[in-house]
């Protein structure tokens, strides 16, 4: 009987040896690899995690003691060790457990993630509170990955970790690898500390020694502090950056060795003040194939796990994803104009810059999870004359808001603003639907925002950002796969702020922006299947809207369907409505089909376009209720005209 499955929560644990502990690791990891090959995930990540995961139980009194897991891509072990080993089939789907930490789900778990780099603000915040709550045996650990580690909020909380009593413990958890390879200044860094552990382990030694022998008083802070200092110059004069924000920095020990990483663990545990255990480990530990190729294996959707072969679904006469159509046609755009370059918060392969990475290294920049960097580093090269191509995920251009609007907008900066996974993005849930984006922008002076109806649009929509437009531009296209066999048009420049009447109708018109234009139009066909003809209008741009288009809509239909996949409140729905307040057409009855006012859950994308209404039957179904309305309101009307009123 496998060990694994008499673990029910971490107490279990605890009841273990060191072999039987080493047993439960590789029961780990032929767990997840078997479940991820047959239910898609993220994967290299949480294999590289499995002994940390494991010594931390083992370790801290969990759920009492916090472990907060940034991003939390990484902590399947972690759920599947705290209770959560028989839902775990259920990982991502719809009503099945989230694939990253959710307090709703467990005690264990401590704090939502999903987006890079918060673990270090929420931990130190829960250390702070216990502290203030004379807690003081309550541990709380942050666990960090170098890649989250490039991210801004990241420093910001380094910065105040020491300002206020705390004895927060930060796990750098380092294997030289974002989703792509790791870059900047901190990657370097890191390197040569790691390469420089003879320093660290002289350090940590004498440490020891001094503790053993009750040389250190833990409570005495400030003696640690001289301490450190002193030991540090005695053994060389290289200053440790995170000591540097008075964060005692232990390690780098490695991360897989499971007794070590529990006898440090077990040593710095209750040690008085902030500290950083820098750790080294191997993305995809454990299966070949990932530990070769990081990247592909970060989320590598269904594989044989015995050969390592992928399973990808998509024929190659099937449309081409909206990521490679922006990838291919951004170096296409590169090809013939040398001001043009590209920028990515670490999602090259994402969103599928590596094309022109590859192409033009020169002209592209990987600046790590720094968004709010991205957008401000984009406008600085517009200012003197490129013309950058930043892409970002919708959810994660959230991050960036005020630059957007303080950087850009304001300056009216030629920035062209890629927004790639818009809308429900599907298995990652809340944390990453893109949904927010068209309301967020709208508001803001200066930006043009389109979105394409399909890959040709998309093309058209890049092409007018650079020839056909000056200021900011911003395109927001959707996780998947496009419509078309025929992806590469002869590239036009389209109309500023021009929709267009895909189909005529009679009395009900369905508004729709961005790739759910395509679902509508099935709708309407199947509609006009049973003789009721909806007309079909894609705006294609929200800001500036079409106001011509939408006076003619105004002038011609008794009922409007808006239809988009994105939040209702603030989006195109309510542009159409405040355009139609504002222009006194008060009699037109509006139907606004999009998101509502709540996170929505994972999921498939269709399930979840479904669920939330903006499907093709959902679609079809509000058309037929347009319909009923009409019939009856003529129905009054007559019987008012016949009784005179
Ligand atoms: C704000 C934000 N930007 C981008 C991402 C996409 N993303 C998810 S994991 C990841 C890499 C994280 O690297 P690291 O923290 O080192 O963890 P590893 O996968 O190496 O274990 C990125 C870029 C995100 N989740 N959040
Ligand atoms: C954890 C995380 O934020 C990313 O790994 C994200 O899941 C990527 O999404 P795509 O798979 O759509 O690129
Ligand atoms: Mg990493």
């Amino acid at each position: 009987m496998k060990l694994l499955t008499q673990i029910n929560s971490p107490d279990d644990l605890k009841k273990l040896n060191i072999e039987q502990l080493q047993q439960v690791c590789c029961e780990l990891r032929e767990y997840i690899i078997d479940q991820l090959s047959h239910n898609p995930g993220h994967f290299a990540s949480s294999l590289g995690t499995v002994e940390l995961t494991v010594a931390l139980h083992y370790i801290y009194n969990t759920p009492y003691d916090r472990l907060v897991w940034d991003v939390g891509h990484q902590a399947y072990s972690h759920k599947i060790l705290t209770g959560r080993r028989d839902m775990f089939p259920s990982n991502r789907k719809l009503g099945g457990i989230s694939g990253f930490p959710n307090p709703k789900e467990s005690e264990y778990d401590t704090f939502v993630s999903g987006h890079a780099s918060t673990s270090i603000s929420a931990a130190l915040g829960m250390a702070v509170a216990a502290h203030l709550n004379h807690e003081e045996d309550r541990h709380v650990v942050a666990i960090i990955g170098d890649g989250a580690m490039t991210g801004g909020l990241a420093y910001e909380g380094l910065n105040n970790a020491c300002s206020q009593p705390n004895n927060l413990l930060i796990i750098l958890n380092d294997n030289d690898m974002s989703i792509d390879h790791n870059v900047g200044g901190l990657r370097e860094y890191l390197i040569k500390l790691t390469t420089s552990a003879k320093y660290n382990k002289i350090r940590y030694g004498i440490y020891q020694a001094f503790k053993q022998k009750k040389l250190i008083d833990e409570d005495k802070k400030n003696f640690i502090i001289r301490f450190n200092n002193s030991i540090k110059s005695l053994l060389t004069r290289q200053q440790n950056m995170f000591e540097g924000f008075n964060i005692r920095y232990f390690g780098p020990i490695d991360g897989h060795d499971l007794p070590e990483l529990i006898r440090v663990l077990r040593n710095i545990k209750d040690m008085k003040g902030p500290k950083l255990l820098h750790i080294k480990t191997i993305k995809g530990k454990g299966y070949a194939p990932a530990e070769k190729s990081a990247t592909i294996w970060h989320a590598p959707g269904l594989f044989d796990k015995e050969t390592g072969e992928r399973i990808i679904k998509r024929s190659k006469d099937q449309p081409q994803l909206y990521q490679d159509v922006f990838g291919h046609t951004l170096v296409e755009l590169a090809e013939k104009n040398e001001k043009i370059v590209g920028v990515t918060p670490a999602m090259p392969t994402g969103c599928s810059m590596n094309y022109l990475m590859e192409k033009f290294p020169e002209r592209t920049f990987d600046v790590g999870i720094a968004e709010e960097h991205a957008v401000t580093f984009s406008a600085g090269l517009a200012k003197e004359g490129f013309i950058p191509f930043c892409n970002i995920y919708s959810s994660f251009m959230q991050r960036a808001y005020d630059q957007v609007i303080h950087d850009v907008a304001l300056q009216k900066l030629k920035v062209i603003l890629c927004l790639d996974r818009a809308g429900l993005v599907g298995e990652d849930g809340p944390t990453h639907h893109g949904v927010f984006d068209l309301a967020y922008l709208r508001p803001i002076p200066n930006l043009t925002i389109a979105a394409p109806l399909n890959e040709h649009d998309l093309r058209n929509l890049m092409y007018t950002a650079v020839y056909g437009n000056e200021g900011p531009f911003v395109i927001r296209y959707p996780k998947g796969q496009g419509e078309l066999k025929n992806w590469q048009n002869t590239m036009q420049i389209i109309p500023i702020g021009k929709g267009r009447k895909l189909r005529d109708g009679e009395r009900i018109a369905v508004l729709s922006i961005g790739k759910i234009g395509n679902d509508a139009a099935k709708a309407i066909e199947k509609a006009a299947e049973i003789g009721i003809f909806a007309a079909h209008y894609d705006l294609l741009f929200l800001k500036p809207i079409d106001k011509e288009l939408l006076t003619e809509i105004a002038q011609n239909y008794a009922y409007l369907i808006t239809v988009e996949n994105g939040v209702i409140a603030g989006g195109m729905g309510d542009a159409v409505t405040d355009f139609l307040t504002v222009h006194h057409y008060n009699d037109i009855r509006v139907r606004k089909l999009g998101i509502k006012d709540e996170f929505v859950t994972q999921g498939s994308i269709d399930e979840l376009k479904h669920l939330c209404g903006i499907d093709e039957d959902s679609i079809f179904e509000a058309i037929m209720e347009a319909n009923e309305v009409i019939k009856n309101t003529n129905k009054v009307n007559t019987i008012k005209k016949l009784s005179g009123h």
